[in-house]
């Protein structure tokens, strides 16, 4: 099984922003989404994870294969590091926190409520939630924003972890993460072309 995209129209606020998006990933292999702020990076990523229709063309996935990471976190603010984890394991209908909280080094925090985390601490625990949900295909938007360094490093081994064992990984992402093995996509190519009435140099600018 594995994630395929023909032909893929995506539209926000009801205008169309990108079209012919095509693209395959077969396990093992990751995708890092490129292009400048308000290309349509997030708006093709929530419509890979279903949150919102697409225009056109196909998405070839089950959904349930899919676990998206979007800015938010979606934490549950008053549980703890181990009970957001077990939320969201009992969720998806999976058991096992401690690799999530050994691989995102989050066991010196595991009794800390996620609200008195600091945001870079809540951010690995955001990322954490991905191995928990056991689906196969990751969904990850900017991942590493608020992410020192040493997190990077330590996501960028998480993800190597998930393709070795036959996961996949769609990202958009503005920074290296260390995946030479991802393929990239720039996503301008695939700029949707404006309807000519009513939209001028001014419009555009909103777009
Ligand atoms: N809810 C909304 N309603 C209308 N337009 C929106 C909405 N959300 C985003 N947009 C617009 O859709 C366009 C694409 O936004 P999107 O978030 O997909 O871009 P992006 O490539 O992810 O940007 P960034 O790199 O800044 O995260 C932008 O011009 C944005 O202003």
């Amino acid at each position: 099984m594995g994630l395929n995209v023909r032909d893929l129209a995506c539209a926000r606020g009801g205008l169309a922003m990108l079209e012919g998006v095509s693209f395959s990933i077969s396990p093992g292999a990751a995708l890092v989404l490129r292009g400048p702020n308000g290309c349509g990076k997030t708006t093709l990523l929530r419509t890979l994870a279903g949150l919102q229709p697409a225009f056109g063309g196909e998405v070839d996935c089950p959904p349930e294969a899919i676990a998206y990471a979007a800015h938010a976190d979606g934490l549950k603010a008053t549980l703890s590091v181990s009970e957001n984890l077990q939320f969201w394991a009992a969720i998806y209908g999976t058991r096992d926190i401690d690799t999530a909280l050994e691989q995102m080094n989050l066991r010196a925090l595991a009794g800390r409520a996620a609200q008195n985390l600091s945001a870079g601490q809540k951010r690995r625990l955001g990322l954490a939630r991905l191995m928990v949900t056991g689906r196969p295909i990751w969904v990850l938007d900017e991942p590493t924003v608020s992410l020192d360094v040493a997190s990077v490093a330590l996501f960028g081994d998480v993800v190597r972890h998930h393709l070795a064992s036959g996961g996949m990984a769609v990202i958009a992402t503005h920074i290296d993460l260390g995946l030479p093995e991802a393929e990239i996509l720039d996503l301008s190519r695939f700029k949707a072309r404006l309807p000519e009435f009513g939209v001028g140099d001014f419009n555009e600018a909103f777009l």
